[in-house]
């Protein structure tokens, strides 16, 4: 799984069309959709139209709360599929845990199957707890690749992260940029991206890269597009890391995944 990825959250199906085309054409190979983004046509439409080859492609969807247990999540598989009109998916994940609902233990059994069937090579989840994985890890087979999770500087996550790091899960930080809300004006990234001749969102995307997260920033702005990639031609230095550490608030942007247990 390539370590930048693209994201497509509040795109809509035409944009998401030129958006991923732009970010295949600026490097990207790693495309993070899903059900609920009702933008899986378009993606797949740039995808196949891209002329990549598809080994060289990885692309991530979503199951959405709605679909969650066995015999729906099948179907909800199904129907991502057919509207991204590919063979087969490189990652599946449960979008939310939805924990009151209890229903995420099913589901994964579905996952489990279409990755033994081939349908998908790899299966993950989205916004799970340490309390919500340690039942998936103690009651069914296939550990979760990764975990897709709410994570920039302001929200580092940092037990979370240990968590994973014990059990072999890759963790995935969603809205990257604080979804461009306030991070990007922090005085710290903007003094460090002076200092590196680079810009806010390119200081936090590389502070992601090193502390070993999977990133996805999204953007509908080419030139965005373009500079959210290129951070794999400079280091920050530890006092560096260090500012960036400091900057956690321990404030969700998004809802909180212990309570979020809608289906519409
Ligand atoms: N699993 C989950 O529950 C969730 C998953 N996600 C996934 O994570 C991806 C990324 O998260 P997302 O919420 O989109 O937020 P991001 O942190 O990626 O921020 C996106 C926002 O930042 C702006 N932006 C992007 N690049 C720059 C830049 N270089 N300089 C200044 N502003 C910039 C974008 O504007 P513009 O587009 O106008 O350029 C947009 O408004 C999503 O697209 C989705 O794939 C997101 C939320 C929840
Ligand atoms: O973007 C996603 O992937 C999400 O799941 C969120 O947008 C989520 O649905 C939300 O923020 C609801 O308020």
């Amino acid at each position: 799984m390539p370590q930048l990825g693209f994201g497509v959250f509040q795109v809509s199906d035409a944009e998401a069309e030129a958006a991923v085309t732009t970010a295949l054409r600026s490097g990207y190979r790693s495309v993070d959709t899903a059900s609920a983004y009702q933008n899986e046509e378009g993606t797949g439409r740039a995808l196949r139209e891209s002329g990549i080859p598809r080994e060289e492609l990885f692309v991530t969807t979503k199951l959405w709360n709605d679909a969650q247990g066995y015999d729906d999540a099948l179907r909800a598989f199904d129907a991502s599929m057919s509207r991204l009109g590919l063979e087969y998916l490189d990652l599946y994940l449960i979008h939310w845990p939805t924990p009151s609902r209890g229903l995420y233990l099913d589901t994964w059994r579905a996952f489990e199957k279409l990755k033994a069937d081939g349908r998908v090579r790899s299966i993950g989840v989205s916004n799970f707890t340490v309390e919500t994985l340690r039942r998936l890890l103690d009651e069914t087979d296939v550990v979760p690749v990764v975990n897709q999770i709410e994570l920039h500087p302001y929200f580092q996550q940092a037990g979370l992260r240990a968590f994973h790091r014990e059990h072999g899960i890759r963790t995935e930080a969603w809205a990257p940029l604080g979804q461009g809300r306030g991070l990007l004006d922090d005085p710290a990234l903007t003094a460090l991206g002076r200092a590196h001749g680079r810009t806010p969102a390119q200081i936090a995307l590389r502070w992601h890269v090193q502390i070993g997260n999977v990133v996805i920033p999204k953007s509908v702005t080419p030139s965005r597009i373009a500079e959210n990639i290129d951070v794999f031609g400079f280091e920050l230095s530890p006092d560096d890391m260090k500012a960036i550490g400091d900057l956690d608030k321990g404030v969700r942007l998004g809802p909180d995944p212990a309570t979020f247990n809608v289906t519409g």
